[in-house]
């Protein structure tokens, strides 16, 4: 039996389930240098729901990284759209600097490097991204020390990034990201400097955080032996989707 509890009114669907966290729309990106035009994404279109863990994999130049950016507010498509939390958000002519706020309330970013700042502790590095959003200095540390501790890091929060192995800078990183509560996590190669064993602990880490926050989580990877951690994965190619090998449903993917 089901431990989801329904209402009643979503069972007779007179309540919309939510829309997804993530939806890119017939998404194209141009870059033009010179004479030519590359098109690192071509006619995308996917959604990411609430929960759901979803691999990006592709070989070089497939368009991942690009695909992040724009999920990311952090580059507008030349055509088609991107809605967060059922939002239209991005569009060509979108201008995204006026979505700063909104990008640091919903979306989290983790890369393959944890980039911490060297001279403050793991609980200061956590807490500045809660200080920048306003938080009072004093709860910012105390959430951030919380959060830290609740990724197994409560034993390293005084400790400054060179004293943590790579594992645990990158889950420092990954509370980093967690610290505005976003709905969407999106991570670019983010086991890449980590050995097998420490970048699965990474990824697992991920689905805790998909089915404990209802967070969507989307991780560029080229790691192949993770496919496996992964609700979904959308396989790119010269900026098109190719192939969605579907795991299980959402939160399904293996914990081991
Ligand atoms: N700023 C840019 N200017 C011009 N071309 C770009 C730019 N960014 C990306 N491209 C091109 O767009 C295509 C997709 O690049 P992208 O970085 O998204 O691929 P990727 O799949 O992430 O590659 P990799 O796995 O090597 O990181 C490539 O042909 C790349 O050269």
């Amino acid at each position: 039996m089901s431990d989801r509890v329904v209402s009643p009114a979503v069972a007779r669907g007179a309540v919309a389930s939510p829309p997804p966290v993530l939806s890119i729309r017939d998404v194209q990106r141009l870059y033009r240098s010179g004479d030519t035009t590359v098109r690192a994404l071509d006619g995308v279109s996917l959604d990411i729901h609430r929960g759901e863990v979803v691999g990006i994999s592709g070989p070089s130049g497939s368009g991942k990284s690009t695909l992040l950016l724009i999920a990311g507010l952090l580059e507008p498509p030349s055509a088609g759209e991107v809605l967060i939390d059922g939002r239209r958000v991005s569009y060509p002519a979108a201008d995204l600097d006026r979505l700063r706020t909104f990008r640091r309330n919903h979306i989290g970013f983790i890369f393959q490097k944890a980039n911490l700042i060297p001279f403050l502790t793991a609980v200061e590095n956590v807490a500045l991204a809660l200080e920048i959003d306003h938080v009072p200095p004093r709860a910012a540390r105390a959430y951030a020390g919380a959060l830290l501790a609740s990724l197994d890091l409560g034993h390293r929060l005084d400790n400054h990034p060179s004293r943590l192995s790579g594992g645990e800078q990158q889950r420092v990183a990954v509370a980093r990201a967690l610290a505005n509560a976003p709905s969407l996590l999106l991570a670019d190669e983010p086991t890449a400097a980590l050995d097998s064993v420490r970048g699965r602990q990474v990824l697992q880490l991920f689905r805790e955080i998909a089915r404990t926050r209802q967070a969507a989580v989307a991780v560029v990877t080229h790691d192949q032996r993770a496919l496996d951690l992964f609700d979904r994965t959308i396989e790119l190619s010269d900026g098109r989707t190719r192939d969605v090998a579907m795991h299980g449903t959402p939160g399904a993917a293996g914990t081991h």
